[in-house]
């Protein structure tokens, strides 16, 4: 039998003129993690919705645990737990009630939903507001304990298809890694992960697979050693340029002096591509750059899985210098 417990084939979803999704196909077995990435308006949260009834597809076809998600979406959805991209309607009720709140929806006993409840806030570092009401407003809870608390909710009982639509929007650093370890952790339970998230680098250490989506297309699949890149010795040199900065991309017109393989350009940062036989130049030259004061600080490290994924997303210059002002459309 297969152990996918989400197969989707051929999706295509449009919006009038807009193709939302075009010819989309995707697997999530069980006991894995798989990340769903992309810009603002790629297609995710359309994907999302079609996988757990809330939109139909034009075309194509959803399989959530074996069951025809088109055909039969009540059935299907009883094997997907989501924690959707908005934040959940908890006003009035405090973490604790509405984590219990949907254990019991999930099946769970009165006592098992409390003991989730319990354990999970432990889990996600969220003890101290357990007991303090969500108000109007925003009030009585911040956005990241909020969110904390939806991601809490989707995950109060093992289902065999969770869907994280952004879990991590407004969550602080060591929490956002307490959320991580916990998707992983359900994932080696045996749960099939589909995480969407703009947060490639952090993302990058819990997937099994990712899937690039680039307006509407899968732009690429596989594993995030795969995707970035298959030598393992190149290296990045990161540059990042002041705010009043002319010249984003090759200050005073110069050409980069080594070899560069790929060059992408994200707001006021520029990251090369180099080979390890040019980082004696370029840490040269962009020391060079930071004694003159062209650029704010630059860093050489391994080239990671953003770097791969920004060349597959967004505008990719080869051609510095750039012209005065020009950035490059992407977000990470
Ligand atoms: N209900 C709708 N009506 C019209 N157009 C829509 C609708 N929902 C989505 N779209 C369009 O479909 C495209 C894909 O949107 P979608 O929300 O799926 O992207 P996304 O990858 O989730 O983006 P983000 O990262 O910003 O959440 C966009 O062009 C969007 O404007």
């Amino acid at each position: 039998m297969s152990d996918d417990v989400l197969r989707v084939d051929g999706v295509t979803r449009r919006f009038g003129s807009v193709v939302a999704n075009d010819g989309v196909s995707l697997r999530v077995r069980s006991g894995t993690v798989v990340g769903l990435l992309g810009h603002n308006g790629a297609g995710k949260t359309t994907l999302v919705s079609q996988v757990v009834g809330l939109l139909r597809p034009d075309d194509g076809s959803i399989r959530v645990g074996g069951i025809d998600a088109v055909a039969e979406p009540a059935t299907a959805r009883r094997y997907v737990a989501l924690q959707p991209q908005s934040q959940a309607p908890i006003d009035g009720l405090t973490p604790r009630s509405a984590i219990e709140m949907a254990g019991r929806l999930r099946g769970l006993s009165t006592r098992a939903a409390r003991a989730a409840a319990e354990s999970l806030a432990e889990e996600l570092d969220i003890t101290e507001w357990i007991d303090r009401r969500a108000l109007p407003e925003n009030r009585g809870l911040s956005g990241g304990i909020r969110r904390l608390t939806a991601f809490a909710m989707a995950i109060v009982a093992p289902t065999p298809l969770v869907i994280l639509d952004e879990p991590t929007n407004d969550i602080d650093a060591s929490r956002r890694r307490l959320l991580w370890q916990a998707v992983r952790a359900r994932a080696d339970a045996g749960s099939g992960v589909l995480l969407v998230t703009h947060n490639v680098a952090e993302a990058e250490r819990i997937v099994d697979d990712l899937i690039v989506l680039n307006h509407g297309r899968v732009a690429a699949t596989g594993s995030p050693a795969r995707l970035r890149g298959a030598t393992g010795t190149d290296l990045r040199l990161e540059l990042q340029f002041p705010p009043d900065a002319a010249d984003v991309g090759a200050p005073d017109g110069a050409r980069v002096p080594f070899a560069v393989r790929r060059t992408v350009r994200v707001g006021r940062r520029v990251l090369h591509t180099i080979g390890t036989e040019e980082a004696a130049a370029a840490v040269t030259w962009a020391a060079a750059l930071r004694e003159r004061g062209r650029v704010d600080g630059y860093a050489v490290g391994p080239v990671t899985l953003e770097d791969a994924y920004l060349s597959l997303t967004a505008v990719e210059d080869d051609t510095v210098p750039a012209p005065a002002g020009t950035e490059a459309a992407a977000h990470v």
